[in-house]
């Protein structure tokens, strides 16, 4: 059997979504592991004010293509640019590159999707389906394709708790939803969006369940794998651990507790032909790992390696009481926030902070449904491929998550997001310790002073409290006394 390395030799390949987060790893990881696949075509759009050649270059000079850079300065000859906008009709390809892919493809990732959780259905709809049915009308022209990769999400049936490697059938037929949602102006579609989606918490989730149906309605001409990964963080190993490059998933939320922003609530718990072979990839079943462990090395590792200018030290209180929960938003949140913008306002500048907490809290409670509670994926196909790689391609392409070490992977991870999300240095961190050892300073003084004040305004003044203050000081003394006897005894 043909390695993974040796099945790329010579190969061309397809990719959407190139220029995000997975799609960036695929292409450096097919670049690095298959030095001889013949050629990456990639879908881009221009964007932002840069043409799509810009943004190419610019891609290629991330540091995570470092490595491949070092092994082989031409690597960028490999990276053909196809010029295409996925919500036009024919993905916007031209002519010209249509004939160009139809004739030379052998493999198709498609890893473009918009992933906001707040996008309205319509938008979610023409990228994540109906792009995706315009790609697989592609994909049917092209002479020598050998398969067609969709990358779906774990959460695409998280209306389950129970999920298998297996399509399961859409909440409504498609062709139907995007015929009925053409007409309809934006504002009924925002209005009859909840009760469209049912069940599952946003259109991300339903787009991507449609985007699986359409993936599988076409089986019978093409080979489909479908890839459902769950929450992807930072790189675990490769090409060096911790890369991370945005704040989806738990990475905003990572950040925004180092920065000391976040008081939190809620618990936290082989090529077959002509076929659909379903994919998912989680590790909750066989290395898990709770919200309330990743809670404590997070925190722990952004004491060890602070964020600049943190607003107060790390932390994250996890609680799942409501009324608990309300109070440190007021004491900890809107509070400080308040104060440090009304100083801002003081010396000129524009107030920030309460814009920040409000948009954090919008975040984390779009975040909630996905950490506040369990699923149970099956993960047969993913077990199956592990045993069907020779031992090269299991050291190669290393996807066993039971070898992942947790706390070691966290500690990358945060120090992955202060690096290369946040562009800080790390010969900064001796400062924002320093700046650290300030807030905690700053927070002691306030506490004391907070308990200076309550003794002045309530023990001080009323016969009651300073009975009742006596009381409990007095048990703290015989207590101690007690403790120290019995330890004398036992000496
Ligand atoms: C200590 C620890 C604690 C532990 C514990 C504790 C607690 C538990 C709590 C929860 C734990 C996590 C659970 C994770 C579960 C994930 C499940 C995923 C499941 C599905 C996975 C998938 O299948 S797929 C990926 C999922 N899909 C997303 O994950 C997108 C979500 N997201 C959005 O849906 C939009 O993001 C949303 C939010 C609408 C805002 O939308 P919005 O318009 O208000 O804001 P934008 O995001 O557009 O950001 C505007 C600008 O703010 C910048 N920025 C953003 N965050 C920033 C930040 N923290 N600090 C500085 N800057 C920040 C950004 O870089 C932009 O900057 P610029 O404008 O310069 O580009
Ligand atoms: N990140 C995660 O945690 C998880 C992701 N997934 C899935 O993995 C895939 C990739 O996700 P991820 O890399 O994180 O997402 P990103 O948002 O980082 O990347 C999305 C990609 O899609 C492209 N794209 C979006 N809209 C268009 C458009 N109109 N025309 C052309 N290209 C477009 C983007 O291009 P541009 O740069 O031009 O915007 C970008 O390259 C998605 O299918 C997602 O559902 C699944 C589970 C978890």
């Amino acid at each position: 059997m043909a390695s993974i390395t040796e099945y790329y030799a010579g190969k061309s390949v397809l990719i959407t979504g190139a220029t995000g987060f997975m799609g960036k790893v695929l292409v450096e990881k097919l670049l690095w592991s298959c030095p001889d696949v013949k050629a990456l075509y990639i879908l881009v759009r221009p964007k932002a004010g840069q043409t799509m050649e810009q943004r190419v270059s610019h891609m290629m000079k991330c540091k995570l293509f470092d490595r491949v850079r070092e092994a082989n300065p031409d690597f960028h000859k490999k990276i053909i640019p196809i010029s295409s906008e996925l919500t036009q009709p024919g993905l916007s390809i031209s002519p010209e590159d249509v004939e160009k892919l139809s004739a030379c493809i052998n493999i198709v990732f498609h890893c473009a999707a918009t992933i906001r959780f707040d996008e309205p259905l319509k938008h979610a709809l023409q990228l994540n389906v109906i792009a995706t049915q315009e790609l697989l009308s592609l994909a049917q022209r092209m002479h020598h394709l050998e398969a067609f990769i969709h990358i779906s999400t774990a959460y695409a049936n998280c209306n389950r708790k129970h999920i298998d490697e297996v399509i399961y059938p859409p909440p409504v037929e498609p062709k139907k939803l995007i015929e009925s949602l053409e007409w309809m102006d934006d504002g009924i579609v925002q209005d009859i969006t909840p009760r469209l989606i049912g069940d599952r918490p946003n259109t991300y989730t339903y787009t991507k369940a449609l985007a699986e149906y359409v993936v599988q309605q076409e089986q019978d001409k093409l080979n489909i794998g479908i890839i459902r990964p769950s929450i992807v963080g930072a790189s675990w190993q490769e090409p060096f651990p911790g890369w991370i490059d945005n704040f989806n998933g738990p990475s905003g939320v990572f950040i925004a507790a180092g920065k000391g922003i976040l008081q939190k609530n809620k618990r936290i718990w082989r090529k077959t032909p002509k076929t659909t072979l379903v994919y998912n990839c989680t590790s909750g079943g066989i290395n898990p790992f709770h919200w309330g462990e990743i809670e404590h090395h997070v925190i722990s590792s952004f004491k060890r390696n602070p964020l600049e200018q943190a607003f107060r030290r790390p932390n994250a209180n996890i609680t799942s009481n409501y009324l608990i929960n309300q109070y440190w938003i007021l004491v900890s949140h809107k509070f400080p926030a308040l104060i440090y913008d009304l100083f801002l306002r003081l010396c000129g500048q524009k107030p920030q902070m309460m814009r920040i907490f409000n948009r954090l809290h919008k975040a984390i409670g779009l975040l909630e449904y996905f950490s506040s509670q369990d699923w149970e994926w099956n993960s047969d196909n993913i077990s199956m491929l592990m045993s069907q790689l020779t031992p090269e391609d299991r050291t190669m392409f290393n996807f066993d998550v039971r070898q992942l070490n947790w706390p070691e992977y966290i500690e990358n991870y945060c120090i992955g997001t202060k690096k290369y999300v946040l562009n800080e240095d790390m010969s900064d961190i001796p400062a924002a310790r320093q700046h650290l050892r300030k807030l905690r300073n700053i927070r002691y003084t306030f506490n004391t002073l907070l308990v200076v004040f309550i003794w002045r305004v309530f023990i001080a003044r009323s016969q009651m409290a300073r009975n009742i203050w006596y009381f409990v000081v007095n048990l703290c003394f015989k207590f101690l006394s007690y403790f120290r006897a019995s330890s004398t005894l036992t000496n």
